[in-house]
C-alpha cells in the first residue's frame, strides 16, 4: 500500500460540495455530489468513463464556466466562502485552485517564463531577484530544477513529457494555491515519469491538498489516502483508499474495483 500515509481525522475540511448537479444543455450530468474534502488529504476520484469525475473536478474551480452549454445547480465552498459567488475574482479562485492536465501543456515560452507568468500576473513579485526566487523554489518543489536549473532560457516545449507534466505542476505550485486538482496526470506518462509524478503528489500533499481523477486503480490505491467512487453521475462511496479497495459498502463499487465492469 501507499507510501507515508498519515493520519487525516483532526483536519479542516478545505473544500465542500452540497447538491451538486451540472447540466451540459439538457443532459444531467451530475445527479447532487455531496462531499467534504480535508485539507492535506490526497483523494482520487474514480469510476468508468463518462461517471462525471472530470465534470466534477471542473467544478471545483469553475472550469466549466468555459464550457459553452454547461450549468453548475448547488454549493461549493473554499474555506467556508462559496466560490460561485457572484462577487468572486475566478483568476485569483484559480490560482486557489489549481489545475493540472492529462496532457502537459507548457506555454510555448522558456523554462523560467512559464513559472513566472502566473506571479507577474498576480502582482506576487515586486524586483526580478523576488520572481528568480519564486521560480527556483516552484521547480524544486516540483522536483524538476536540478535538471533544469542550466537551461531555464530554453523552451518548456523541448522538456521530456514527464518534465514537461512536473514543469506544469510548477507552474501550479508558483501562485500559491490550496488545492491543487489532477485530471489523469500521468496517462501520457511512462512508468517512471509516472513514478515521479506519484512521488511528487506524495511529498505536495505536505502543503497542499490534492484532487486527483485516474483510470488506473493501482495509482489510486498508491497515492491516494481516500478515494471516491463515481458511477452514471453519482458518487456512489468515499472513504479510505484502504477501504475502498478492500472493503466497501456499496455492490457498486465491489463490482467495479473486482473488475466486473469497466
Ligand atoms: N463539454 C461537454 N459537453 C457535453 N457533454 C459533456 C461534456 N463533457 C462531458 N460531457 C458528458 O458528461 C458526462 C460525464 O463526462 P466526464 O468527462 O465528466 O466523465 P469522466 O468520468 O471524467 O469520463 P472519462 O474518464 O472518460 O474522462 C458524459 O456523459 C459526457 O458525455
Amino acid at each position: 500500500m501507499a507510501m507515508n500515509k498519515r493520519t487525516l481525522e483532526s483536519r479542516n475540511v478545505k473544500m465542500s460540495a452540497r447538491g451538486v448537479k451540472v447540466f451540459y444543455g439538457e443532459n444531467e450530468a451530475l445527479h447532487g455530489i455531496d462531499i467534504d474534502i480535508l485539507e492535506n488529504e490526497v483523494i482520487a476520484f474514480i469510476g468508468p468513463s463518462g461517471c462525471g469525475k472530470s465534470t466534477f473536478l471542473r467544478c471545483l474551480n469553475r472550469m466549466n464556466d468555459t464550457i459553452a452549454g454547461a450549468r453548475v445547480e448547488g454549493q461549493i465552498a473554499l474555506d467556508g466562502n462559496d466560490i460561485y459567488d457572484p462577487s468572486l475574482d475566478v483568476v485569483l479562485l484559480r490560482a486557489q485552485v489549481g489545475i493540472v492536465f492529462q496532457k502537459p501543456n507548457p506555454f510555448p515560452k522558456s523554462i523560467y517564463e512559464n513559472i513566472a507568468y502566473g506571479p507577474r500576473l498576480h502582482g506576487l513579485a515586486r524586483r526580478r531577484a523576488e520572481l528568480d526566487d519564486i521560480v527556483e523554489s516552484s521547480l524544486r518543489r516540483a522536483g524538476l530544477w536540478d535538471e533544469v536549473k542550466d537551461r531555464l532560457d530554453q523552451p518548456g516545449t523541448g522538456l521530456s513529457g514527464g518534465q514537461q507534466q512536473r514543469l506544469c505542476i510548477a507552474r501550479t505550485i508558483a501562485v500559491s494555491p490550496e488545492v491543487i486538482l489532477m485530471d489523469e496526470p500521468c496517462s501520457a506518462l511512462d512508468p517512471i515519469a509516472t513514478g515521479k509524478i506519484e512521488q511528487l503528489i506524495d511529498e505536495l500533499s505536505e502543503s497542499y491538498t490534492i484532487v486527483m481523477v485516474t483510470h488506473n486503480m493501482q495509482q489510486a490505491a498508491r497515492v491516494a489516502h481516500k478515494t471516491a467512487f463515481f458511477h452514471l453521475g453519482d458518487l456512489v462511496e468515499m472513504g479510505d483508499t484502504d477501504d475502498i479497495f478492500t472493503n466497501p459498502r456499496e455492490q457498486r463499487t465491489h463490482d467495479y474495483i473486482t473488475g466486473r465492469f469497466g
